[in-house]
């Protein structure tokens, strides 16, 4: 039997292909960035073409460096940022249009809308989402109503979409050559399409954006015994591997950090933060401000669900200093810069670049520095942009301990950003909660490695992969109840400082 098994991590940053072994040990990886489009204020786009070329290329590169074929992997998994929408000729393969992201607000009216004619309350119930910017639905609602032709293309079932999961799926099972449209439950959860119920998309849900059914992937599940597909010989890979498991990101990182019981829980963070808890096999309706999603589907078993606190700006604001500031170089910098002083010397920043997610959702919010005075300096500044990070977990664990009774008494995590010992130890502090890292802390590729290798008996159970999870670091909390107190008090203030900012209507 082969020995490894492989996975794409599609991102919004980058895309990174990585093999584990049995043990669930890296034994292989290669990473390349792509453009980050800004066409205009609040727009995000991705070349769908440069994706799957860059696709190609970390697969071929970290296969060639680990010197091994096609035969030698059991399985592929495939994960990938959420939400991002790419809408695509399926007679040509070439997209109508850039991907739009999940961090994209053009369709700030679309939402507001949605919530003005009343629909916003059967979105909640069917989809456990929000109307928001964030979600699909009114991506591709956007992208039939502006780029000429793909309406019409559309009813005729040539012009189809796809999250980033299933255009990379159909372009490695032979893209117009016989690739396959496919998703899973945990992606389909993310467009406001699909009943959380009955796992099928919904007709009332497609009237709300007129989106015809025929756009849209199969729903199959996370991970899949009888396979999507298998890669084609004369793709990346060189061979046939047997396509078996797709989850997004967050609930790969779900997987990866092995929260396969109810109450168990991770934060990862990325770009922006996801908060995830196991709720089981029941759905529970948050009345917080978080997200009733997918978080995971194995086989013909029933589909587990999960409580969500997504957070749109996080290691993107630390990005912020180093690329838009310039007051640091690298990502690393920000924790010595921080370092410099002792505490944030009274400043707050709250980056709602995109407005503010989870627990809010206020599109209306913009990004606010406040508490300046003339004795503050950049190494405040980098102090309160690493503590935005973790006042806004403390937004999401505060709402999802509301929400579900669970009170964590550890805080599972992984990401770029849990790099920063810096930062976790003021999570630890602010949360007045352990944190905990594991020793891969590539959870996210992991994770669709674990879905893909149990659909093909790699790993024969969830026991299998507990048993790979090792801690690697934890940090206690040190600072006072009345600390806590205070801080968290300021962080309040500064959030109120950002809302109603920008006239959404
Ligand atoms: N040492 C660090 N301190 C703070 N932020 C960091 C550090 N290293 C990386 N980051 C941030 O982590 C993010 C990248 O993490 P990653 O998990 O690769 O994200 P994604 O999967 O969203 O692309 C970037 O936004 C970067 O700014
Ligand atoms: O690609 P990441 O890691 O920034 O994750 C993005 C999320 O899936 C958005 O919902």
């Amino acid at each position: 039997m082969a020995d490894y098994v492989g996975a794409v991590d599609q991102g919004t940053t980058s895309t990174r292909f990585m093999i584990f072994d049995h043990g669930g040990n890296e034994v292989a990886r290669h990473q390349l960035e792509h453009q980050q489009i800004l066409p205009q204020a609040g727009w995000v786009e991705h070349n769908p073409t440069e994706i799957w070329e860059r696709t190609r290329a970390v697969v071929e590169t970290a296969m060639r460096t680990a010197g091994l074929q096609a035969s030698d992997l059991a399985a592929l998994g495939i994960t990938n940022q959420r939400e991002t929408a790419v809408v695509w000729d399926r007679r040509t393969g070439r997209p109508y249009y850039n991907a739009i992201v999940w961090q994209d607000t053009r369709t700030d009216r679309i939402a507001s809308a949605l919530e003005r004619e009343g629909k916003g309350e059967v979105i909640r119930r069917k989809a456990g989402l929000p109307p928001a910017t964030y979600f699909s639905g009114g991506k591709i609602q956007w992208i039939l109503e502006n780029v000429p032709g793909v309406r019409e293309a559309a009813e005729r079932g040539d012009a189809i979409f796809g999250n980033t999961d299933t255009w990379l799926l159909w372009n490695l099972t032979g893209g117009v050559d016989g690739g396959v449209h496919v998703t899973d439950p945990t992606n389909a959860s993310r467009t406001m399409l699909m009943n959380l119920e009955t796992l099928d998309w919904d007709d009332e849900l497609l009237s709300f954006f007129g989106v015809p059914r025929q756009m849209l992937p199969e729903i199959r599940p996370s991970s899949n015994p009888d396979l999507y597909g298998v890669t084609r010989a004369g793709g990346p890979l060189g061979g046939e591997v047997p396509l078996a498991g797709d989850l997004g990101d967050q609930q790969a990182a779900t997987v990866g950090q092995v929260c396969f019981e109810p109450g168990a829980a991770k934060n990862t963070y990325g770009t922006g933060n996801f908060l995830l808890l196991n709720t089981g096999t029941e759905l529970v309706r948050s009345q917080h401000g978080l997200l009733t999603t997918v978080c995971y589907q194995f086989g013909s078993a029933k589909p587990v669900y999960a409580l969500e606190g997504s957070i749109a700006v996080t290691g993107s604001a630390v990005q912020w200093l180093r690329d838009q500031l310039g007051i640091i170089s690298g990502a690393s910098q920000s924790e010595a810069l921080a370092r410099q002083v002792e505490d944030n010397g009274g400043v707050y920043f709250v980056p709602a670049f995109s407005g503010l997610f989870a627990p809010y959702w206020r599109s209306d919010a913009r990004g606010a520095i406040v508490g300046l005075s003339r004795y503050n300096t950049n190494a405040h500044l980098a102090r309160a942009t690493l503590e935005s990070i973790c006042y806004q977990t403390k937004d999401v664990v505060g709402a999802m301990e509301q929400d579900s009774g669970v009170v964590l008494d550890v805080l599972r995590v992984d990401g770029g950003v849990t790099a920063n010992e810096l930062c976790m130890q003021m999570q630890a502090d602010i949360l007045g909660v352990p944190v905990s890292r594991p020793v891969v802390a590539e959870t996210t590729a992991l994770g669709a490695a674990y879905a893909a290798g149990l659909a093909v008996g790699f790993w024969k159970s969830t026991d299998d992969l507990k048993r790979n999870w090792h801690e690697d670091r934890r940090w206690e909390p040190t600072w006072s109840d009345e600390q806590r107190e205070r801080g968290y008090a300021g962080w309040r203030k500064a959030v109120q400082r950002t809302l109603d900012w920008v006239d959404v209507d």
